[in-house]
């Protein structure tokens, strides 16, 4: 099979150990040796467990601490030969760490995006006050563009972060955890937001997040990075087909289920139940009989469940084998039927 020809990337990283230094002459890695490279218009996810070293790999590739060994390039240049301004201009950052806007209104601080192009003390034109605009409609932080900042709600402030780092307009966009205090519509509206915005301007984007689901949705790519530092990239498709996803979160008693996507939330206890039928009905009925410790087959079993088929809300059918199907209006009486088998 023909390999795709990809364009060259914009940031590259050979033999990259990234940590700290404890004193000195006592380095202590957190991970390495990695080999990673950013492509123009890719959203690249970073995933990986507590503390296994993304924001340390984020700071690193931003330029905000050394690495430890190893080369890194952005744009073709040695990142450590670059002046903050030349960085400023190619990489925009958005950390974590809380930021004392003091009384500066969100509009000023989406301006200051725009410092590494104009120069402190050049004024803004009318091509930077576009951006500034743009980067407030996108991010959906024009509404409150005249309050300060210091007023603002954790995830509103986070989405003003992002709108400066947006009006900054690099090449390349990293992000740690944006996601980290938005509810969940405002979670999956950024994530689309990044995604299409990767695609229509070439940037590549890369942000570490703790939403897996959301993240294995969106992500060109994933860079999965386990405890032990060993950085594994791909799509994530590939990265969950192969099992490096469920090793990297592998924990005792938690297991990541391929088939469906998601973490196995309840023990089993109960005994197998057929489940008929297919859709929303079914994938929720699923759900149900999981949460009550039943095991949802496809096979025949001594109990069967058959979802309703039709787009109203039941009924459910309860079948113990050899007898009568029973036929129950919620899956609240589902269950407490099938409770009722269970325990006789
Ligand atoms: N300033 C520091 N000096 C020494 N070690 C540090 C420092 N900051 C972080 N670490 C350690 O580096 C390791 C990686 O931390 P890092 O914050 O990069 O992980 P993370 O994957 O971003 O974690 P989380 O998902 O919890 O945010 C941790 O063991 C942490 O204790």
């Amino acid at each position: 099979m023909a390999t795709p020809q990809h364009p060259a990337p914009l940031l590259t990283a050979e033999d990259l150990a990234v940590g700290y230094f404890l004193s000195k002459k006592m380095p202590r890695p957190v991970a390495g040796p990695l080999r990673l490279a950013l492509w123009p218009g890719e959203l690249v996810c970073l995933l990986g467990p507590n503390g296994a070293g993304k924001s340390t790999l984020l700071r690193t590739l931003a330029g905000l601490q050394p690495p430890l060994g190893g080369r890194l390039e952005l744009g073709g240049r040695p990142l450590a030969a670059m002046g903050a301004a030349e960085r400023a201009r190619q990489l925009s950052v958005v950390l974590t760490d809380r930021v004392d806007a003091g009384n500066l209104a969100v509009r000023e601080l989406v301006r200051l995006g725009r410092h590494p192009h104009t120069g402190w003390l050049g004024g803004l034109s009318a091509h930077d006050e576009a951006r500034v605009q743009a980067a407030l409609e996108a991010t959906g932080t024009e509404a409150f563009a005249d309050r300060p900042v210091g007023e603002l709600s954790d995830g509103e402030r986070q989405k003003v972060l992002l709108a400066r780092a947006l009006a900054q307009d690099t090449p390349v966009v990293l992000l740690d955890e944006p996601t980290a205090h938005l509810d969940l519509p405002n979670r999956v509206a950024l994530m689309r937001l990044l995604h299409q915005l990767a695609r229509a301007t070439g940037k590549a984007i890369l942000l570490s997040t703790h939403e897996l689901d959301l993240a294995l949705q969106a992500a060109d790519r994933v860079w999965l990075l386990p405890a032990d530092g060993a950085l594994r990239t791909g799509t994530p498709e590939d990265l969950v087909l192969s099992g490096a996803f469920a090793a990297a979160f592998a924990r005792e008693g938690l297991a990541f289920d391929a088939a469906t996507g998601t973490f196995a939330l309840h023990a089993p206890t109960g005994p197998p139940v057929q489940l008929v039928g297919e859709g929303a009905a079914a994938f929720w009925t699923r759900r149900a009989l999981e949460r009550a410790g039943f095991v949802p087959t496809l096979g025949p079993a001594a109990l069967r469940v058959t979802a309703p088929a039709g787009p109203g809300p039941g009924p459910w059918l309860s079948q113990v084998a050899g007898q009568a199907s029973a036929s129950h209006a919620t899956v609240e009486a589902l269950l407490l039927a099938l409770n009722q088998v269970n325990n006789n």
